[in-house]
């Protein structure tokens, strides 16, 4: 079995697979390492004999949790790196090691299933997007604060916007005009959020026409289904890339 982590800012993605034909046995979501351990280590017959990490936290968070896992699984994780080419995808950033690896990993991922141009947009902590040519040049792509974000931006910095999580989530049941706080702030995201989506597919039809895939993931990918109808919701793209930087046969 192999253990596959995609470590964002907020929160860590874990699922582990059997090696042989990738069918998965177990996931979630924690926020850390010690909630990683319990977790992975509450699966029934559980027997690793891999892992794999793709992670946006600082290297020497990243080396901790290797090392967490290394007393507790006695498994050596591989780590996802930045690559200038991988798998058809050319990386479009000047730099290439400061394209993040989540960011990354997912656009290979979508030009393997699409198999041709494709945008990903991926709503979590930070709202991203990225364009792949059919001939699988990355054009790049754009980070826009997230769902997360907006609202603690909101919180934050005014004195009079206050609600919990439980109001927060029945309040976009309709994105109709809010008639309270709770319900203008988190519909008012959401549109934005919406915006987001709609316009970075009016990029890419301006690119390609009709010829391309929009792939959607990350945790927030639900609330923007409406506004990219024609989307396919992929939640484990990132992963779909990881196995492909990090072969462990
Ligand atoms: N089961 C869940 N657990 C945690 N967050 C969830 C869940 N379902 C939906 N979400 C939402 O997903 C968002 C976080 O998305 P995601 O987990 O993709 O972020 P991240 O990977 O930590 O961030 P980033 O990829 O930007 O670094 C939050 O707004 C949260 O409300
Ligand atoms: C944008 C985030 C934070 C999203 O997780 C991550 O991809 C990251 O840290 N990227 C590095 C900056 C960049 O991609 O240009
Ligand atoms: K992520």
């Amino acid at each position: 079995m192999i253990l596959e982590l995609d470590c964002g800012n907020s929160f860590i993605k874990w699922r582990v697979i059997h090696a042989a034909d990738a069918t998965i046995v177990g996931g979630g979501i924690v926020d850390s390492d010690q909630a990683l351990l319990a977790a992975v280590s509450a699966l029934p017959s559980l027997r690793l004999n891999g892992c794999r990490i793709v992670s946006v936290r600082s290297e020497q968070e990243t080396e901790e949790l290797r090392s967490v896992l290394l007393a507790g699984f006695a498994i050596q994780a591989c780590i996802a790196l930045p690559a200038q080419e991988m798998a058809g995808v050319r990386n479009g950033y000047d730099d290439y090691e400061r394209l993040g690896m989540d960011r990354w990993l997912a656009a290979l991922g979508a030009y393997h299933l699409a198999k041709g141009a494709c945008l990903v947009i991926d709503l979590g902590t930070a709202a991203k997007a990225d364009f792949v040519a059919a001939d699988g040049e990355h054009l790049g792509g754009y980070i826009c604060p997230g769902m997360p974000l907006m609202r603690s931006q909101l919180r934050t910095h005014t004195r009079r916007i206050r609600y919990d999580d439980a109001s927060a989530e029945r309040a976009v049941s309709t994105l109709e005009p809010g008639r309270s706080t709770v319900e203008a702030v988190e519909r008012g995201c959401v549109l934005m959020l919406q915006g987001f989506a709609r316009t970075q597919i009016e990029q890419a039809r301006a690119l390609w026409g009709d010829h391309f895939t929009v792939f959607l993931t990350g945790g927030d990918a639900p609330l923007v289904r409406e506004a990219a109808p024609q989307a396919r919701i992929v939640p484990d793209l990132v992963f779909v890339g990881l196995a492909m930087a990090c072969p462990l046969d």
